[in-house]
């Protein structure tokens, strides 16, 4: 009884004939034109409610964050992990105490601070000695941006970087790509709507492959550490965790189950969202010269005299600032936010949401809601930049989406997304090669969204 409205729902199967199987994006987009900014939407049985634009979603997210803080629990992800680690934690004491844990533990780590300047810096030295590797030729970027992606989380987490060829990264790379591509899939979907259909041989069954791989490849590493670890100097993630581990009781989550779930989900959505969002942005630098210019002509300036760039110059480059914002604006890398739930029986926009129902965030539709950008459908830093040329910040820009379960990463990823850019750009030119054809801006779906393969051409340039 006062449901938000929704489309016409098919006995067992609910709603998902209507989404379309490559990329379900354009469908929530036609149904929100239809319903509205709140509408109802059925996984098979399973009533979820779809939420966008900035006001609904800040609503919900925001002023009444506590009921909307939830995770579902009966997703093919919840089988799949067991109902362990962070990021499907649904809200209550295990996911405050473990996010706080963390949050902690990263800043102990040097996360927001200079010295993880330095460990992000030093995996730079490893993408510049790739891209001379390929000077004047094309190359694609996109394993060497996941390796590097996935390193600096592996040094935060295991306390160790891997070559770009490493049998181990290489493994994890690949089985985390895979996990982000298929997890809200139509795969996935069915799974979520046909509970008979569980125990059947169909594709869905691979993300449990990937996972157990990557849990597999995890476990090397705890056992590793637990052999070598000195109590109480903690070197890294597993350490202080472990460390944790001693001094709470036995009746703690702090469970061996637990950590590896957890750090693989730290892994996971360290690597894919921030190596995607540089996809995005050499796509569109590679082929827009007149933007990578300017970055360039500002960068010069900024940092004239200047061995690195660190992550305070940021304030003396308002346009590379406009153009990262704009790149994630555009990227719309975690379009679908990851699925909350009504912690509690409550209400939206004067409908009635009951306690359990999934809650779908749709940040696409903030991330390109007219009224709410100067040019909402095209790419064009001028979004970020005031009259003056300052760098400014609308409130829709909200790709970590927003309220107490927004990215925890976000420190870190703003860090590696500018260090890492304005490096690259200071000592390369990067071109779209001249017999490749138009570039093609349409992202591939997945939890997060990438591009479609691409190559780039590398040339040295000195800075002016
Ligand atoms: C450009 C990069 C990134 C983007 C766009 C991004 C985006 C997001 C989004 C949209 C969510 C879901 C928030 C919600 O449920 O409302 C999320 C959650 C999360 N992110 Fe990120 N993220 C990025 C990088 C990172 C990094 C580098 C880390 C690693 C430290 C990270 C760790 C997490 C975790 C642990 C959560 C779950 C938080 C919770 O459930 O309490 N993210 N992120």
């Amino acid at each position: 009884k006062n449901f938000p409205p929704g489309p016409f729902v098919l006995p067992l199967l609910g709603n998902i004939l209507q989404l379309s199987l490559d990329n379900p994006l354009k469908d929530f987009e036609r149904l929100r034109k239809t319903y509205g900014n709140i509408y109802s939407f059925y996984i098979g049985l399973k009533p979820a409610v779809v939420i966008s634009g900035m006001k609904t979603i800040k609503e919900a997210l925001v002023n009444k964050g506590a009921d909307f803080a939830g995770r579902p629990q009966d997703l093919l992800i919840n089988d799949v992990n067991d109902r362990k680690g962070l990021i499907m934690a649904d809200y209550g004491a295990l996911w405050r105490e473990h996010r706080r844990f963390v949050l902690m533990t990263l800043r102990n780590l040097g996360v927001g601070k200079t010295s993880m300047e330095g460990i992000i810096h030093r995996e730079i030295e490893y993408i510049i000695k790739t891209l001379e590797k390929g000077i004047g030729k094309s190359m694609s970027p996109q394993l060497m941006f996941h390796n590097a992606a996935s390193n600096i989380i592996c040094q935060l987490l295991f306390g160790k970087r891997y070559e770009y060829k490493d049998e181990f990264i290489t493994k994890m790379v690949h089985s985390i790509t895979k996990l982000t591509e298929m997890i809200n899939g139509p795969w996935a979907m069915l799974y979520d709507s046909l509970p008979v259909v569980h125990n059947l041989p169909l594709p869905f069954r691979n993300v449990f492959t990937h996972f157990k791989t990557a849990i597999g490849l995890v476990n090397t590493l705890v056992t590793e550490h637990k052999k070598s670890r000195i109590p109480g100097e903690p070197r890294d993630f597993v350490d202080s965790y472990l460390d944790e581990q001693n001094k709470v009781c036995n009746f703690s989550s702090f469970s061996e189950e637990q950590l590896l779930v957890e750090a693989l989900d730290l892994h996971l959505a360290g690597t894919d969202t921030t190596s995607n969002t540089l996809l995005i942005a050499f796509l569109y630098l590679s082929s827009i010269p007149q933007i990578q210019e300017r970055c360039q002509r500002e960068i010069d300036r900024a940092l004239e005299g200047k061995n690195r760039v660190s992550f305070e110059d940021r304030h003396d480059m308002p346009y590379v600032q406009a153009v990262i914002h704009e790149v994630q604006r555009v990227g719309n890398i975690v379009p679908l936010s990851v699925f909350h739930a009504a912690t509690k029986d409550t209400e939206l926009m004067g409908y009635t949401i009951p306690k359990g129902t999934m809650i779908i965030e749709n940040l696409s539709s903030v991330l390109n809601e007219e009224g709410q950008w100067k040019f909402p459908d095209k790419f064009n830093p001028e979004n970020f930049l005031n009259e003056q040329g300052e760098f400014i910040k609308p409130e829709a820009f909200m790709p970590f989406s927003a309220g107490p379960r927004a990215c925890l990463g976000e420190v870190l990823a703003r860090m590696e997304l500018f260090l890492i850019l304005v490096t690259l750009l200071r000592k390369f030119r990067f071109e779209w090669p001249e017999d490749a054809e138009e570039p093609d801006y349409t992202p591939v779906y997945g939890v997060t969204l990438t591009t479609r393969p691409y190559n780039m051409k590398v040339q040295l340039r000195v800075p002016q």
